[in-house]
């Protein structure tokens, strides 16, 4: 059972005391030695480069801790598709979904009855805990989208939903990136391959084939009966204020918790939470609670549910926000942090890390 501490200081303990040595070696088992870091740099609260500056504070060189900064630039890699794609990272984005049969989710998987117990074990603890191991979500999303011939958006809006390091460019560009929507080509695992991850030994599976049979798939009977899931956020109720007591203000929101950002400005600091970002992209009420939980280290916040015109209304002098493509706010905008300055669309990830490790590089010297 993972616990998500929600205190700052907790926080930046974790990131302070993570251990990189094994991850290389052991990151694609679900035991492996992960940082268990996502939801905190999900909401802001930290950022890529303060995982990476206390690594090279604690003496890591780059090259013995290549991996893991590795998956970090993933991170900021995603976050710089959605940058430059905009809404287009909704809908396929370089390939149509091919083979795609159907939209909305299996019963089997998402209800916990799926005849693979680990994926059963691995959606209950998703609902439960909000987070899911990376190599298992992979599984998940090829069994949804490549086994089960599902359309890839609903299933994505699903594990969102559930998780509390929900991120929808790392989430969206990951699931395109299983069902070949970004490079033409599918992920397919195996039960093999499975077995060999989650340490468990499942077989006569409907994965339990050679990947030339896996290839040839058309249809898995308990991947054909659609569950009947609505994904409905549940709104917060809080009185909006009527004045604000400073001339300026800060907005933060569901990507920007950071305590430390402008944090000696003499401003009121709003927590916004825009009702249209929460329907489009809807969060369950266990994460609702931990982003509020999160928001609690920011000082003197005030919760606004509302647009951010309403909002602006109300406010007199400078607003000030940082970076985000769900953002459609007016005033001062601030840059998010990063690994590096490296931004655009990259058709690879591995031509936008060449640039962002010479960078590091250059940094070092
Ligand atoms: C289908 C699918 C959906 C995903 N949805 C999300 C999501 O909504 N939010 C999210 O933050 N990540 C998502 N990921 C990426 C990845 O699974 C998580 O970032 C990672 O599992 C977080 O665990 P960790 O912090 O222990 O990662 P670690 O392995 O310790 O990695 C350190 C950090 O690097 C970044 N990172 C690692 N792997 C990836 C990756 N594959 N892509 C992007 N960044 C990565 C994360 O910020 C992570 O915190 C998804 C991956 C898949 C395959």
């Amino acid at each position: 059972m993972n616990n998500f501490s929600s205190h700052y200081d907790d926080i930046i303990d974790l990131v302070d005391s993570y251990k990189v040595s094994h991850y290389a070696k052991t990151r694609n088992f679900l035991d492996g030695g992960v940082s268990y870091l996502s939801p905190y740099i999900s909401r802001g609260i930290i950022s890529t480069r303060t995982v990476y500056n206390s690594l090279i504070k604690r003496g890591y060189a780059l090259e013995n801790i290549e991996k893991f900064v590795q998956e970090l630039a993933w991170r900021d890699y995603w976050q710089s598709q959605w940058d430059f794609h905009g809404d287009k990272i909704d809908s396929d984005l370089n390939f149509s979904q091919k083979s795609m049969q159907r939209h909305g989710l299996p019963n089997s998987l998402i209800n916990v009855r799926s005849s693979i117990d680990v994926f059963n074990v691995s959606i209950e603890k998703l609902y439960k805990d909000g987070y899911m191991h990376n190599h298992m979500r992979m599984y998940v999303a090829m069994s949804i989208c490549n086994i089960g011939a599902y359309h890839w958006h609903e299933a994505a809006k699903w594990m969102y939903y559930h998780l509390l390091d929900g991120d929808w460019a790392s989430n969206a560009l990951s699931w395109q990136w299983v069902a070949g929507c970004l490079n033409d080509k599918k992920y397919i695992a195996n039960q093999e391959n499975i077995n060999k991850y989650c340490r468990v030994n499942e077989r006569g599976t409907y994965l339990d084939k050679s990947y030339d049979d896996l290839a040839q798939y058309n249809e898995v009977d308990e991947m054909l009966i659609l569950a009947d899931e609505k994904l409905i956020w549940k709104q917060i109720h809080c009185q909006n204020p009527e004045s604000l007591v400073h001339d300026d203000t800060l907005i933060f929101n569901y990507y920007n918790l950071d305590p430390k950002w402008r944090s000696e400005q003499v401003a009121n600091r709003i927590l916004l939470i825009e009702p249209k970002v929460f329907e489009r992209y809807p969060i369950s009420e266990k994460v609702m609670t931990f982003f509020l939980d999160l928001s609690k280290n920011i000082n003197d916040l005030i919760i606004f549910v509302g647009d951010f015109s309403e909002l602006k209304n109300l406010c007199r002098g400078e607003i000030y926000y940082r970076q985000h493509p769900l953002n459609d706010y007016l005033g001062v905008e601030d840059q998010r942090e990063s690994l590096s300055s490296v931004k655009g669309n990259y058709s690879s990830f591995y031509k936008f890390w060449k640039k962002c490790k010479r960078q590091l590089l250059e940094e070092r010297n």
